[in-house]
C-alpha cells in the first residue's frame, strides 16, 4: 500500500537496547517515524548503532526497552518476516550452493516469489547461474544476496551497507533497480551507508544516528530548504545563534563557514549557498567536533 494510508516503515518510541544485561546502551531513547514507500539513509558515525537497529527491524535482535514497529507489526513475527527482507551485513548464503540452487531455495520459501525480478539482477551481473556460491567474488555474492531479497518482494527492505563490495557500475545498476522498486511497487527502503554522494539522488528520506541517538529523521528536499551554508567573517558568529542552529562549524583566520538551520532571515553579512544532502548529512555527522572560533583563535596566537 502507497500514499498517505500507507503504514510507517518503521516506527519506535522511547527505544533502547544493550547487546548484555550489564552493558551500556548501544540504542537509547529512540523515537522517530520513517515512512513508507520511500528510500530511507541510514546514516551515522561506525559504531553509531545502524547496523543494531537494522537487526531489532529485522527481527534479529529485540528490544531492551520501548518499541519499535515495521509496517506497523512486531519484528520477527511471521507476518514480519513475510513482508520485510533484512540484508545484513555479512549477506549469509549456502556456500556450496550454486546460484541456481540459491534462487531456487528462495522460490520454495517464498509464496510471493518473483522469478524473473530475482534472475535479472543475477544476469545483470554476469554471473553464471551454475556458479558456486562460496567461489563468487564478494561483489557477486552481494548481488546474489540482493537478488534473493529483492526477489521475495518484501514490502519493506532493509538493507546494511548493501553497496559495500560492488564497483561502480554495479552500484549504479543496484541503485537504479531499487528506485524502480519504489516507483512501481511502493516498495520501503532503508539502508545504511558511508557514501554520502551516492545517497543524493536515491534517498529521499533521512534517519541519523549518533551514538546510539537519533539525530535527525526528517525529508531530505525538507533538509536540504531549511538548511543553509553561510559564509563570513567571524565577528558575526552571535548572528547565528538565536532562531537558527548551528549544527558545524569551521573557522580558518577571521573568517568561518558554518552549516546552519535556517529559521527566518540572516542577521549580517553572509554568504549564502544552499547545501547539498552531502553537505548537510556531512555536517550532522561532524557535529561534535565543532572547531569553535575560540579554538582557532588559541591555534593562530600559538602559531
Ligand atoms: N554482538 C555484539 N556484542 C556486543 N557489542 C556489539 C555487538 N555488535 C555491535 N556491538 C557494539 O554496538 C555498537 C553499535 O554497533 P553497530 O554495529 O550497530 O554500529 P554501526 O553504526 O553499524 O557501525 P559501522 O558503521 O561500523 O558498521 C558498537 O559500540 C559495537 O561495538
Amino acid at each position: 500500500m502507497t500514499g498517505p494510508d500507507a503504514p510507517a516503515a518503521l516506527r519506535a518510541t522511547g527505544l533502547g537496547f544493550r547487546y548484555r544485561a550489564r552493558g551500556g546502551w548501544t540504542l537509547r531513547d529512540c523515537g522517530f517515524t520513517v515512512p513508507g514507500g520511500r528510500i530511507t539513509a541510514l546514516v551515522g558515525r561506525n559504531g553509531a548503532g545502524k547496523s543494531t537497529l537494522l537487526h531489532l527491524a529485522g527481527g534479529l535482535l529485540h528490544a531492551d526497552v520501548g518499541e519499535l514497529r515495521v509496517l506497523d507489526t512486531v519484528p520477527g513475527t511471521r507476518e514480519a518476516r513475510a513482508r520485510v527482507s533484512l540484508l545484513t551485513q555479512d549477506k549469509p548464503l549456502y556456500p556450496r550452493f550454486t546460484v541456481a540452487d540459491t534462487l531456487r531455495m528462495g522460490e520454495k520459501l517464498n509464496s510471493r516469489w518473483d522469478r524473473a525480478a530475482a534472475e535479472q539482477i543475477v544476469r545483470e551481473g554476469g554471473i553464471p547461474l551454475a556458479a558456486r556460491v562460496g567461489e563468487l567474488s564478494p561483489g557477486h555474492h552481494t548481488r546474489v544476496a540482493l537478488a534473493l531479497a529483492l526477489g521475495k518482494r518484501p514490502e519493506l527492505l532493509l538493507l546494511d551497507e548493501p553497496m559495500a563490495d560492488l564497483d561502480p557500475v554495479a552500484r549504479g545498476e543496484i541503485t537504479a533497480t531499487l528506485m524502480a522498486e519504489v516507483a512501481e511497487r511502493g516498495t520501503s527502503i532503508v539502508l545504511s551507508s558511508h557514501v554520502l554522494p551516492e545517497l543524493e539522488q536515491t534517498c529521499d528520506w533521512v534517519l541519523v544516528l549518533r551514538n546510539g541517538s537519533i539525530e535527525l529523521s526528517e525529508d531530505s528536499d525538507a533538509l536540504r530548504e531549511n538548511h543553509a551554508v553561510v559564509t563570513g567573517h567571524t565577528d558575526q558568529n552571535d548572528a547565528l545563534t538565536g532562531p537558527h542552529t548551528v549544527v558545524h562549524r569551521r573557522v580558518g583566520g577571521r573568517q568561518m563557514t558554518a552549516l546552519i538551520r535556517q529559521r527566518g532571515p540572516l542577521r549580517g553579512d553572509w554568504h549564502v549557498e544552499r547545501p547539498r544532502l552531502e553537505d548537510i548529512l556531512g555536517g550532522y555527522l561532524q557535529a561534535g567536533d565543532e572547531v569553535r572560533p575560540a579554538d582557532s583563535e588559541r591555534t593562530e596566537a600559538a602559531a
